[in-house]
């Protein structure tokens, strides 16, 4: 396939893949995808089976221990890599057999991509504004050229740097050259805008203004975000958090505003864990330990749940 088909744009073949929910389908569909490096003749799985669905329009945080898979996921979702195994599409886009000629389109114009290191954001010897504007260009017919300076200001304003405008990225501090790299990502509109521990390299104000502007962009563009992070604070204030464990999305944490009973408003988080197509689930890592389930666990099937014990069968 070349591009978006027929199937995947009416929601057709996300639906197939048991991902989208009903009434909203998905943008994001990873299914048993893996991906396999080999370095010196050893073979090392990033990816080992890795199912991940996303809704058009969440902001949702992956998360997981060094070597878990994160950027491996990030940079086929961006694009620049491609699986070995396994099926991956994000709006339309099938991301295992796209040609030359639409993963280049994809990369312009469907998605849109933050690394952690600020430099590797920005061109050094352009002006933010020209920065934003050279996606633009890059992808010709996207944004008219009459229309491409208005949208750098609207852009820079939204992201609270508009005093950047004719600014160098060496005139600008680490937390402003990051949201000029999230106008820059968002030049030509992507469905889908991706970042690699955008905060890593900055300190916590910094990096809670950069939240901000993620949310913001989700909020007023409608921009679907995913954000790798290892920053406990932009995991725990998202919606929804994905935790990728040796390179399988293992369990995650959704949470909602609620009124508790003396009428505060409260956030409810709820813990869940990925169940793929065979019925395969990994218990929650804290879970488990705190109970010493190794191995084996006994399970029961109650009316409307499971209960999993800790094997004691040679007990007494
Ligand atoms: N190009 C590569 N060649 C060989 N092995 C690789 C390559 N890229 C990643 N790996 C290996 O794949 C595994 C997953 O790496 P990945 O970078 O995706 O993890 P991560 O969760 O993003 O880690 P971190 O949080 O440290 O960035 C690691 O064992 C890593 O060493």
């Amino acid at each position: 396939m070349s591009g978006p088909t027929a199937a995947a744009a009416d929601g057709t073949a996300a639906r197939s893949r048991g991902g989208a929910r009903p009434g909203r389908e998905a943008l994001v569909v990873c299914d048993r995808l893996v991906r396999i490096f080999t370095a010196d003749g050893v073979e090392v799985q990033a990816l080992q089976g890795l199912d991940l669905v996303v809704g058009p329009g969440e902001l949702t945080a992956l998360v997981g221990a060094s070597g878990s898979g994160k950027s491996t996921l990030l940079n086929i979702l961006a694009g620049l890599d491609t699986p070995s195994a396994g099926a991956a599409e994000v709006a339309g886009f099938d991301l295992v057999a796209m040609d030359a000629a639409a993963r280049l389109r994809y990369r312009r114009e469907v998605v849109g991509f933050v690394w952690q290191q600020a430099a590797r954001n920005l061109l050094p010897y352009l002006t933010a504004a020209q920065n934003v504007c050279l996606p633009m260009q890059l992808a010709r017919d996207r944004v008219p050229r009459r229309q491409r300076a208005g949208r750098v200001r609207e852009l820079l304003e939204l992201l609270g740097v508009g005093h950047c405008h004719d600014r160098r990225p060496e005139r600008m501090s680490g937390g402003e050259q990051q949201r000029v790299a999230i106008a820059v990502a968002l030049a030509n509109s992507p469905a889908l805008l991706l970042a690699d521990e955008p905060t890593g390299e900055l300190d916590s104000r910094s990096a809670d203004e950069i939240l901000a502007a993620m949310r913001t962009v989700n909020e007023e563009l409608g921009t679907t975000v995913l954000i790798v992070t290892h920053d406990a604070s932009v995991a725990s204030a998202v919606r929804r958090t994905v935790a990728i464990r040796d390179g399988r999305t293992s369990s995650e944490v959704l949470r909602r505003a609620a009124v508790d009973e003396h009428g505060t408003e409260v956030v409810v988080a709820q813990e869940y864990v990925t169940v793929d197509r065979a019925g395969r689930l990994q218990l929650p890592a804290g879970f488990a330990e705190k109970l010493a389930i190794r191995n084996r666990a006994r399970v029961a099937l109650q009316p409307d749940h499971i209960t999993v014990h800790r094997d004691d069968s040679h007990a007494g």
